[in-house]
């Protein structure tokens, strides 16, 4: 069976009450291609707000959280909590969490071993830096980080999506040709038949995240191992409507 696209609205930390209520009218307006999975990234305490006004074919997540249910960790979110208020997913291991906050390997394979288990889907970030790129450390450095998350997927792969996002793309303007793209995308999925399963390979989604836009979002999506997107500055933009409906 093929895999179902899915693109997903990172807002990072952007967004206001104003803004928030006419990005998802925009998004409710659409009209969205209806085979498309939409998962849109709300900064944690806008959660329940936008938690209370999406239509059922948006869904919410949360854009980090701690790997325990509760407790002494002052400022953090559980995935408890984020299921409380309605929301199925989070995203995790972003680079910007992984670089501005240190995040290792290890810890984002904690967290996603713990989101799971609380019964969220994950979308799982992993992506190499421009300096990792020009030493020719590309698959390298994306398996690495890849690795701690089998154990911690365990069999619960059908609620993870990967997010392969090469950090010199993010909010660069510098979009991974679909060659670039498909090329680790392909990889990746090849090294999961070892490292995984076959089943696992050929099933699991993963995303293109790095400047796209609605201009590049159709040749990205015609290869074919890249199974959606992660959209950071544009999933601000009407112009996410075009992204999610580019394969249509
Ligand atoms: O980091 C990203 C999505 O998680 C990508 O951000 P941009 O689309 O702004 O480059």
């Amino acid at each position: 069976m093929g895999r179902k696209f899915v693109v997903g609205g990172n807002w990072k930390m952007n967004g206001d009450k104003n803004t928030i209520h006419e990005i998802i009218t925009t998004l409710s307006n659409g009209p969205l291609d209806p085979n498309v999975e939409v998962v849109i990234g709300i900064p944690a305490i806008y959660l329940a707000y936008v938690q209370s006004i999406v239509p059922d074919n948006l869904k919410v997540a949360a854009q980090n959280c701690w790997k325990v249910e509760k407790g002494a960790f002052t400022g953090e979110i559980s995935p408890a909590m984020i299921k409380d208020v309605g929301s199925e997913w989070v995203i995790l291991g972003h680079s910007e969490r992984r670089t501005i906050f240190k995040e290792t390997d290890e810890l984002v394979a904690e967290k996603v071993a713990h989101a799971l288990a609380t019964g969220l889907k994950v979308i799982a970030c992993i992506g190499e830096t421009l300096e990792e790129r020009e030493a020719g450390k590309t698959e390298e450095v994306v398996f690495r980080q890849t690795l701690p998350l089998i154990a911690a997927i365990g069999d619960n792969w059908d609620r993870v999506v990967l997010a392969y996002e090469p950090v010199w793309a993010i909010g660069t303007g510098k979009t991974a040709s679909p060659a670039q793209a498909q090329e680790v995308h392909a990889a990746l999925r090849n090294w999961l038949v070892s490292n995984a399963s076959p089943a696992v390979a050929e099933a699991v989604r993963i995303q293109y995240g790095g400047s796209v836009t609605a201009a590049n979002a159709k040749e990205l999506a015609a290869c074919p191992d890249i199974d959606g997107f992660l959209v950071g500055g544009a999933s601000l933009k009407p112009e996410f409507v075009d992204i999610v409906n580019a394969t249509m």
